[in-house]
């Protein structure tokens, strides 16, 4: 990533560290809300009478920033900052995904939150949106490091969550691990145990059978989908994709099902590459292993900047916000870019690779299986009924493929990019619904 990592663990003699400038204060910081905040500009001229509610979805509803006070292994103490901002919950209650990263923003956790209201209203779950985030790398905190921000971070948020009231998930750097613990923390804290304050659990505690591969699942469906529409043969083509965390990973490995060749992947730590096809379940392994896809045997290392050049038919940004920019979207050589991360294509890019007649399948439906199999994971909770993994996937793909097929319609339609479809028919829905609702007086 380009900003500069800011300073989070305490690393001078005192015990009690101070802050750099607060993030959210810091203009550089804006990006992804900058960017969240043209794409609804985009939108309004389609909203008809529901437009003068438009307003109401270019602030978040409710935004938390909150201390992180921990005790490290060593004795110190470091502080970190944390947010939970509730973007819309006109719909429903809050939900969204934490993310544990050392550039995390109250900006960036504002854009993430408002993509997860439209996400929602897209695939037409019952709730609003909301996203949450420490500033923190958590590779530089032990288990037991990692375990206290946790905590401490859930009773802190506390005020704000809960099942009915905004749910959180994993993102980037949380996990099933994370999730146990909130769910516990904000459990000791009720004084009864609340399985559905928090989605993406262990299955052992009330998590949903499909929920770690849900993401990946759902990029699988939606780029079958669209390689339909655009008479693209998935036997034999190849992807390349950045990050191989959750979601490029499991990408990787159900497009491989479909007979579609990884050529080449980019983390943090490297970029591979190899022209007849990576073997996707040994670089997982290599993953595990190792932390990075860099140094895998059999492979080619490329400079970073190469992976823009890549030769493919399709392209999975896996990673974070702001990836395709000016400076590389004219490089790109897909037929079709496939958002599996959020945010990863700036409004400038996006309009080149649709001048370029490169497809573009949003993030706010791409990656629209996480947050699915979320909402069955708490049905099933509030329930106290499981389901079986076949009866997950197959509603899976049935909302998924509704949605796809109803925004694919709204673009013929209209002549718009499929981002600006999946906002129109997100921000009726969701502006629909703040009408009925009314104003407090
Ligand atoms: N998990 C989920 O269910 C959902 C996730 N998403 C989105 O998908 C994206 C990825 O999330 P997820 O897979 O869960 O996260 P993970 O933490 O599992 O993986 C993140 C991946 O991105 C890589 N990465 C980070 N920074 C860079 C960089 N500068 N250049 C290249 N690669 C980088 C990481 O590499 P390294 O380990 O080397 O840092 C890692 O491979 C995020 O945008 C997230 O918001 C969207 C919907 C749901
Ligand atoms: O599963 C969820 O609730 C949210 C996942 C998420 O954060 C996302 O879709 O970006």
């Amino acid at each position: 990533m380009s900003s500069p990592s800011a300073p989070t663990a305490a690393t001078g003699p005192s015990p009690l560290s101070g802050h750099a400038l607060p993030s959210y204060l810091d203009p550089a910081h804006l990006g992804p809300w900058g960017d969240y905040l043209q794409q609804i500009d985009r939108v309004a001229p389609y909203l008809g009478p529901l437009g003068r509610w438009i307003e109401t979805l270019k602030r978040p509803k409710r935004s938390l920033i909150v201390d992180v006070p921990i005790r490290l292994d060593d004795g110190r103490i470091a502080h970190f900052e944390g947010y939970r901002v509730q973007h819309n919950t006109s719909r429903g209650p809050g939900k969204g995904g934490v993310r544990f990263h050392q550039d995390v923003t109250l900006a960036e956790v504002m854009a993430l939150a408002a993509w997860m209201s439209i996400k929602n209203a897209a695939v037409n779950v019952p709730y609003g949106g909301a996203k949450g985030g420490i500033r923190v790398d958590p590779k530089t905190l032990s288990l037991a490091e990692l375990e206290r921000v946790t905590r401490r971070y859930t009773s802190e948020i506390g005020l704000i969550i809960g099942p009915t009231k905004d749910i959180p998930a994993p993102d980037v750097n949380t996990n099933e691990r994370v999730m146990a613990w909130m769910m516990d923390t904000y459990s000791m804290n009720v004084g009864e145990t609340a399985t559905g304050v928090v989605t993406g659990k262990p299955i052992d505690l009330g998590g949903s059978l499909g929920r770690r591969e849900a993401t990946g699942r759902g990029v699988a469906i939606i780029c079958t989908e669209a390689a339909r529409h655009i008479g693209l043969e998935l036997q034999g083509a190849r992807v390349a994709l950045q990050g191989f965390g959750n979601v490029g990973s499991v990408s990787a490995k159900l497009l491989a099902q479909a007979g579609v060749r990884t050529v080449a992947v980019q983390d943090h730590g490297g970029t591979v590459y190899h022209g007849g096809g990576l073997d996707v379940a040994a670089l997982t392994a290599h993953v595990a292993a190792h932390g990075s896809v860099a140094g895998f045997e059999g492979a080619q290392a490329l400079p970073s900047d190469s992976f823009w050049d890549v030769e493919c038919e399709i392209m999975v940004p896996a990673a974070l916000e702001r990836q395709i920019t000016e400076a590389n979207a004219q490089r790109i050589r897909a037929r079709m870019v496939i958002e599996g991360a959020n945010g990863p294509t700036t409004p400038a890019a996006d309009d080149i690779l649709n001048e370029r007649g490169i497809l573009v399948i949003p993030d706010v439906i791409a990656n629209a299986g996480g947050v699915t199999v979320s909402y069955f994971e708490w049905v099933q909770d509030f329930s106290s009924f499981f389901w079986n993994e076949e009866e997950i996937n197959q509603r899976l793909a049935q909302i998924l493929r509704g949605a796809f097929e109803a925004i694919w319609e709204v673009a013929s339609e209209h002549r718009v990019s499929l981002r600006t479809a999946t906002f129109i028919v997100a921000c009726r829905r969701i502006l629909h619904a703040r009408e009925l609702r009314g104003l407090y007086p």
